[in-house]
């Protein structure tokens, strides 16, 4: 019997370490969850999913650089994955998996073909920046623009190499006029971004980006540690929900939208 379904792909290697909440986070939110290690790709195909999702960790031990030997296992299927993309479909990478997405040049897609653009520097402060942080969602995006304009988002980081830093202004100018940067790190009153509230130094705050299109999409803060309301900082206010599940329903309702 065929499913009707929508399903997700969850890539992951040696070293991911956030599969398991991601494999979640998308159930709860109503795909069919699914992994899919690197060495089973050919086998499982991207084409059958509906979207995929590289999670965060430490894949390889963040040798050479954080991401980019996940990113050598994925660059022999590239163009696989640019069909997938091509197709409008969404592919989303948290943390280690922006690192992922950055390596292989997939984010910001500024040039006529996909080349590497910007990278995920060491963050300013030298060290591992592990606590929650604000984003405001800043962008026109039609995946999160329903739910999340105008808003300031609580959602947690944990990343030593989270600095987004372009090749030139040209790149940065390009983002902006593309309406790619999506989530800005703030205060939580949406004024002050300096140190601690943008915790690697990012150009322009920036904690969230996407391809031209809108369909990759690649944020250092980890939505899906924060699915219910629960899993919030206490900061005064009431987190009835998490930010994850306004998020991941978010995911969701796109895809289903696109598969209508
Ligand atoms: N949480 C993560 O995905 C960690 C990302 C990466 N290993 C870093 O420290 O930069």
């Amino acid at each position: 019997m065929q499913s009707n379904e929508l399903k997700a792909g969850i890539l992951r290697m040696e070293g991911t370490n956030n599969e398991e909440e991601a494999f979640l986070s998308l159930r709860r939110s109503g795909f069919e969850s699914e992994y899919v290690h690197v060495s089973e790709i050919g086998k499982k195909k991207f084409e059958d999913y509906d979207l995929l999702f590289i999670p965060g960790g430490f894949s390889a031990g963040d040798y050479v650089r954080a991401g980019a030997i996940f990113a050598s296992r994925l660059a022999p299927h590239i163009n696989e994955l640019n069909k997938f993309v091509d197709s409008g479909k969404i592919l989303i990478g948290v943390c280690n998996g922006f690192q992922v997405l950055s390596e292989l040049g997939m984010i910001p897609d500024t040039g006529t073909e996909r080349k590497r653009t910007m990278v995920l520097g060491t963050n300013d402060s030298d060290r591992f920046e592990c606590r929650y942080t604000y984003i405001k969602y800043t962008s026109k995006n039609k995946i999160f623009r329903r739910h999340f304009e105008g808003k300031i988002l609580q959602v947690p980081v944990a990343h030593m190499e989270g600095k987004v830093i372009f090749d030139s202004k040209k790149t940065l100018d390009s983002v902006i006029e593309n309406d790619q940067m999506i989530f800005q790190y703030t205060d939580i009153n949406g004024t002050d971004s300096s140190y601690p509230w943008n915790p690697n130094g990012s150009v322009m705050d920036i904690a969230g980006l996407t391809n031209r299109e809108g369909n990759v999409i690649g944020l250092m803060p980890h939505p899906e540690r924060v699915y219910y309301g629960f899993q919030m900082m206490n900061d005064g206010n009431k987190h009835k929900n998490g930010t994850g599940e306004v998020f991941f329903n978010s995911l969701y309702e796109y895809t289903k939208k696109l598969g209508a």
